[in-house]
């Protein structure tokens, strides 16, 4: 438009004003047919008019196809996160829906754990195989039961996958039948489910296990015995005997595979996959860990199918430990860390003076058997035993022996372990199940000691007095009111046997060691000679099952000199000629054994070489005793020479101290 029509036409405008109407009308007309008069306005408008009739031609036509689509398709999108992609996917590969498609991530694993095998190039050499992946293609269409066809796309957005499925039928229902028929292939299949980590708590069943808690013991055991590492390829390699791992029953085996921290197995149990997850947790100062956990995710929403689990594995715990004995340790924060299990000691192979096995056997026995009888008098089903006496006399082996015999597990606390104070003391005992074993060992390190010496010199202060000597601190921080606390709780009354061992009883408070507390307390001596006998034959036994052509073995001995065949008379003369050889209550059993030890396979040059080894002992025990009374000797040579130096500061102080006085005195006479 060019610039004169406008200011003709704004003129115009001018003119209307304050005119009806119609003449405003008739005017407007006027200037529209002056401006379509001119060609680049009448463009425009024809521009304008086409583009609207396009775009409504445009809009109309996708709500057309968006109501056929709806009237002739069902869409449905899966996301991967979700337990209903895996069914989705798992499904369509099983059905090779992927296996036409031409967009493919290449991909390195092991063929034979692949769900899609056929998408894998084989190598069989050992070496991982070139797996074609499905990654985020172009829709394909899948023709379902022959019948219904679907058209599966799937799609990549900030790695996040997931799969859109659209079912041509009007009826929805066939959309529902493809992801039930999907839901069940899922839940039936052999094929492991992908190792997932995702959080799943809101659809299945997941189980924490910790560390510190027994289940976890149940739970480890029945997963090695139920083969859960059969599927896995992350392990940690240990020569450690105590951890437990795969190939643990196997003696023969040198290396175990225990698996890897944080990794996940897969495994089926009683048809329902779960996926178990180690958490391994970090080793203490004493190589001991804790604060690892295994987490099960169960294929499950029955919480029923979590306690089944549980219940399978305790029972096949307890069965396991018929054979074995469970002890359980504490870690250094004062809670039960994994326990260890050591084989059965046979209770018959103690050897203790007669009567004394029978005795805390019978005993025991009583005791579990009669908790009605408790409950009926009203009074504690406890029991405390006390085991004392020297070193290496039987006191461990004892209770180890009577919890296999018994079928118990034990609880060891050592009460000069770090971390262990009354509190910890009190929550350990808390956290015992009942019927078990309590084992206190060394409880003397409770409590302050002395130990006397007669030999010693006496400590002297400067007016000649003995010094009383100040008693050694405990080696515990439990104290004795903490101890006899836990003692006499409550948690202590349920058919827990409690063993106390000691090397010095006299060092305990009495108040620790008085009925109730300690009621049957046993004496542990050095060998006596009827012990020495019966070690004897437990160390060479005659077996006659074994014959002498099948040469050295256990229960059949040789003579050095003639070559013959050592008969059970022979052997039990040797065996008598050895306990008169060694002085009774001199020597321990343990010392013994350990010498013993030496000459396995020989009965007779143990008891020929029994005099030499005597002859050694008493001679270390002289030089040590001669080292110990030197020692003693120039302790007290520095004590007196120490009080004699304070003695002399003492006087020289003293005499300053009155020369001062006579100075300041003929001063003042003198002033
Ligand atoms: N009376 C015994 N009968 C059988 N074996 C024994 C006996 N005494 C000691 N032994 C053997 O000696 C070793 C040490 O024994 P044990 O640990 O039971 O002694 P202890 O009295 O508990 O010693 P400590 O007071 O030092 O703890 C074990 O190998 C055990 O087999």
């Amino acid at each position: 438009m060019s610039g004169q029509a406008l200011v003709r036409g704004l003129r115009h405008v001018k003119l209307i004003s304050g005119r009806s109407w119609k003449q405003i009308f008739r005017a407007l007309i006027a200037l529209c047919k002056r401006l379509l008069g001119n060609p680049q306005v009448a463009e425009l408008l024809r521009f304008i008019f086409l583009g609207t009739v396009v775009e409504t031609g445009r809009v109309i036509g996708a709500k057309m196809v968006s109501m056929v689509n709806s009237f002739f398709l069902v869409k449905a999108s899966f996301k991967q996160g979700e337990l209903s992609y895996e069914w989705v996917s798992a499904y369509i590969d099983h059905h090779k829906v992927w296996n036409r498609s031409r967009t493919f991530r290449v991909v390195a694993r092991n063929a034979e754990k692949l769900a899609n095998r056929d998408l894998a190039l084989n190598g069989a050499d050992g070496y991982p195989d070139a797996v074609y992946e499905p990654s985020a293609q172009d829709p394909e269409l899948f023709h379902w039961r022959g019948k219904h066809w679907i058209t599966i796309s799937k799609d990549e957005k900030e790695g996040a996958t997931s799969l859109t499925l659209q079912v041509w039928s009007r009826n929805r229902s066939v959309l529902d039948e493809f992801v039930q028929e999907a839901r069940t292939f899922y839940r039936t299949s052999t094929q492991p489910p992908p190792r997932q980590d995702y959080d799943w708590s809101q659809s299945l069943i997941v189980g924490h296990f910790n560390q510190a808690d027994f289940s976890y013991d149940w739970v480890l055991d029945y997963l090695q015995s139920e083969n859960v590492m059969a599927d896995a390829n992350e392990f940690t390699v240990s020569t450690k005997q105590t951890d437990a791992g795969w190939n643990r029953d196997d003696a023969k085996q040198l290396v175990r595979y225990v698996p890897s921290s944080n990794t996940k197995q897969r495994l089926r149990w009683r048809g329902i996959w779960m996926q178990v997850e180690f958490v391994i947790g970090y080793e203490d100062g004493n190589g001991r860990t804790s604060g690892g956990s295994i987490n099960i995710m169960l294929h499950s929403c029955d919480k029923a199918v979590l306690g089944q689990f549980i219940e399978a594995a305790r029972i096949h715990y307890t069965n396991a430990s018929i054979s074995r004995v469970t002890v359980h340790l504490t870690d250094n924060y004062g809670s039960w860390a994994r326990a260890v299990t050591k084989n059965r000691r046979a209770f018959s192979t103690l050897i203790l003076p007669n009567g004394i096995k029978e005795l805390i056997l019978a005993d025991a026995k009583e005791f579990l058997a009669s908790e009605e009888w408790y409950t009926f008098a009203g009074v504690p089903h406890r029991r405390g035993y006390l085991l004392y006496g020297e070193p290496g006399t039987g006191k461990s082996s004892t209770i180890h022996a009577l919890a296999g015999e018994l079928g118990l597990e034990i609880y060891f606390i050592s009460l000069a372990a770090p971390g262990i104070d009354d509190y910890t003391l009190g929550r350990l005992i808390r956290d015992t199940p009942s019927r078990c074993i309590l084992l206190i060992e060394d409880i003397d390190c409770a409590f302050p000691s002395r130990e006397e010496d007669p030999d010693e010199e006496p400590l002297l202060d400067a007016k000649g007095i003995p010094i009383p000597r100040e008693p050694i601190p405990p080696r515990s921080q439990v104290t004795l009111a903490g101890l006899l606390n836990v003692l006499d709780s409550v948690a202590s009354e349920e058919g827990r046997l409690t063993f106390a061992t000691t090397n010095h009883i006299e060092q305990l408070d009495p108040a620790l060691i008085r009925p109730g507390r300690m009621d049957l307390k046993i004496q542990y001596g050095l060998a006596t000679t009827e012990q020495l006998e019966q070690m004897f034959e437990r160390f060479y036994p005659y077996n006659d099952e074994i014959l002498p052509e099948l040469g050295p073995s256990i229960g059949c001995y040789f003579s050095k000199t003639t070559g013959e065949r050592l008969s059970p008379e022979v052997l039990s003369g040797l065996a008598k000629d050895f306990a008169v050889a060694i002085p009774a209550a001199r020597y321990s059993i343990a010392q013994l054994q350990g010498y013993l030890l030496n000459t396995k396979n020989d009965p007779e040059g143990a008891v020929a070489g029994i005099g030499a080894w005597i002859e050694a002992q008493e001679k270390e025990k002289r030089e040590i005793e001669e080292l110990k009374q030197k020692r003693r000797k120039e302790a007290a040579a520095r004590r007196a020479a120490e009080a004699a130096a304070e003695k002399e500061f003492a006087e020289a102080t003293r005499e300053g101290n009155r020369s001062t006085d006579s100075v300041e005195e003929t001063v003042e006479e003198a002033s």
